[in-house]
């Protein structure tokens, strides 16, 4: 398999206080990360609250630009060299986030909503249009849905509508923030299950972050384990959280059960 999405030595910090007259102290979110998710493979990033899971996935999207290390698509530098993300590879990197209802805009209808990331995209208004009836149909929302607004929809079906959103680009991998936390168990085994076959249809990477190691277990082939801002453990899903070698995997596994 080959890979697709690689980070090299990450690092992120943050400055603690706001305002100071000296420079204020910094705290490191991240340390030396490096990572790869392979084409057609789920990566799993498990981690306690504050371990830098969402830091991360931000910077895997290009949402946000490292200290030190980099990422690479397919081998390439995701920024060029003016520290932009490149405009050819951004299409190919989705994102979705965690709370449905606040990251989709109640004042636009579900159309404008999945349209959007097409905005930059030379496509025509027909393929644009042709497009958002497909990932509609890819999530199994009625085509009669882009006409509606957000409010109309469950939770289940507004989780549906952001990952339409993210599918409408064509994308290589979708990294996904705590996808499914906001969701009833019912609900997420449907939604865990849609982007599974949707990855074995569209030959789909994802790079899954959780706090629930019960979604990891379901949905990844490997897991990375995030503690503090580092990777204390990593491999095969099944050996990881069946014999768990780091005690912060095995503190995560205890509080799971
Ligand atoms: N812009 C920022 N300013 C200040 N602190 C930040 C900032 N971004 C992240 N942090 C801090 O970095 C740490 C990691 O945050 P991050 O949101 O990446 O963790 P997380 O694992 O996603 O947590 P959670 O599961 O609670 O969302 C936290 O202690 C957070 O407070």
């Amino acid at each position: 398999m080959s890979i697709l999405l690689e980070a090299r030595h990450i690092q992120f910090s943050v400055s603690e206080h706001k305002s100071s007259f000296f420079a204020p102290p910094r705290k490191t979110v991240l340390q030396d990360v490096s990572l790869h998710v392979a084409e057609r493979e789920t990566l799993g990033i498990v981690g306690s609250s504050g371990s830098g899971k969402s830091t991360l996935s931000r910077i895997l999207t290009g949402l946000l630009k490292p200290e030190k290390g980099e990422v690479l698509f397919q081998g390439q530098a995701l920024r060029d060299t003016a520290g932009q993300v490149r405009k050819d590879v951004r299409p190919h990197i989705q994102m979705i986030f965690q709370d449905p209802q606040g990251a989709l805009d109640p004042r636009q209808t579900i159309r404008q909503i999945v349209k959007e990331p097409l905005h930059q995209t030379p496509l025509s208004t027909e393929e644009k249009e042709r497009r958002v009836r497909q990932a509609l149909t890819d999530v199994a929302l009625p085509v009669d849905a882009a006409d509606r607004y957000p409010r109309m929809f469950s939770g289940g079906q507004r989780q549906r509508i952001a990952i339409a959103r993210a599918l409408v680009t064509r994308p290589s991998v979708i990294i996904a923030d705590e996808a499914v936390s906001a969701l009833d168990v019912s609900t997420q085994a449907v939604v865990l299950n849609l982007l599974m076959d949707l990855q074995n249809r569209y030959g789909l990477s994802y790079i899954f972050v959780s706090h629930d190691l019960a979604v990891i277990r379901h949905i990844s082939h490997r897991v990375a384990v995030l503690d503090g801002g580092r990777i204390v453990e990593t491999g095969p899903t099944v050996s990881v959280l069946d014999h768990p070698q780091h005690p912060t995997t095995r503190a995560l596994i205890d509080a799971s059960l």
